[in-house]
């Protein structure tokens, strides 16, 4: 299916829900979660695939891409330029074990999203951000049981982040609803949520909740964000 680029000015404004996929799904049903999710408002999905089975990863990147698109959201791949690049995603998340941001800066080009995972560690933050990551990523902000070995991370790096760096700031890690609100008074621009989404009864209306929390909490975006 031929995928519509999206205009640079959607693709760089950094500010939502950002529903990164769940492992172990199959897929039909990881599609029709993610879809909910988009139906309530996420901006931002991360396709999340520890599996290993290429073509698999590759197939349902191409299917969330498309699915994005109708929804006119961002998909992001994790761990992965090659996969984000041949599928044409809208972008990469690396972690620390993940590839040079330098080097994925340079084959994304401006107009694709680079994320950096930056755990609890703020000078991490301030190299990713002078590597020219676009948004960067603070956790484990809560116990998380998809990642219970997770470092704890301090909401304060997020305020640090946009008072500092002016890069948009994602918190990630056992972030529900019902927590969620502290993040974003602490300068989250992005949530980034497994569970609490994707195991919910009504991805949907869980979504929505999200969507009504940013809407509630709105302010301006960093000044590094392109429109
Ligand atoms: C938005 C976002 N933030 C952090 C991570 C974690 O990335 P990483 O440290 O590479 O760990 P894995 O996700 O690969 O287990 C993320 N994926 N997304
Ligand atoms: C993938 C990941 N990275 C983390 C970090 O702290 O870097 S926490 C995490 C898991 C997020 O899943 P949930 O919303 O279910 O807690």
């Amino acid at each position: 299916m031929a995928v519509i680029p999206l205009p640079d000015a959607v693709r760089k404004s950094l500010r939502g829900l950002y529903a990164i996929t769940p492992d172990c799904l199959a897929a039909n049903v990881l599609l029709d979660r993610v879809r909910a999710a988009l139906q309530g408002g996420a901006a931002f999905v991360q396709y999340r695939d520890k599996g290993g089975d290429t073509t698999r990863q590759a197939e349902t990147a191409r299917a969330l891409l498309a699915l994005c698109r109708q929804f006119g959201a961002r998909l992001l791949i994790n761990d992965d330029l090659a996969l984000a690049l041949a599928v044409g995603a809208d972008g990469v998340h690396l972690g620390a074990t993940d590839g040079k941001l330098a080097t994925a800066r340079e084959a994304l080009g401006g107009a694709r999203l680079l994320g950096a995972s930056c755990y609890d560690d703020f000078e991490r933050a301030r190299a990713a951000a002078a590597l020219g990551a676009d948004y960067l990523a603070f956790g484990a902000m809560h116990p998380s049981s998809t990642k219970p070995l997770a470092v704890r991370a301090s909401p304060s790096l997020m305020t640090r982040c946009r008072a500092e760096l002016q890069v948009p700031a994602c918190a990630i890690g056992g972030i529900t609803v019902e927590n969620a609100a502290p993040l974003l008074a602490a300068g989250a621009d992005l949530l980034a949520v497994i569970s609490d989404l994707f195991e919910a009864p009504d991805v949907a209306s869980r979504a929505a909740a999200y969507y009504q929390l940013f809407e509630e909490n709105a302010r301006d975006l960093p000044q590094s964000t392109t429109f």
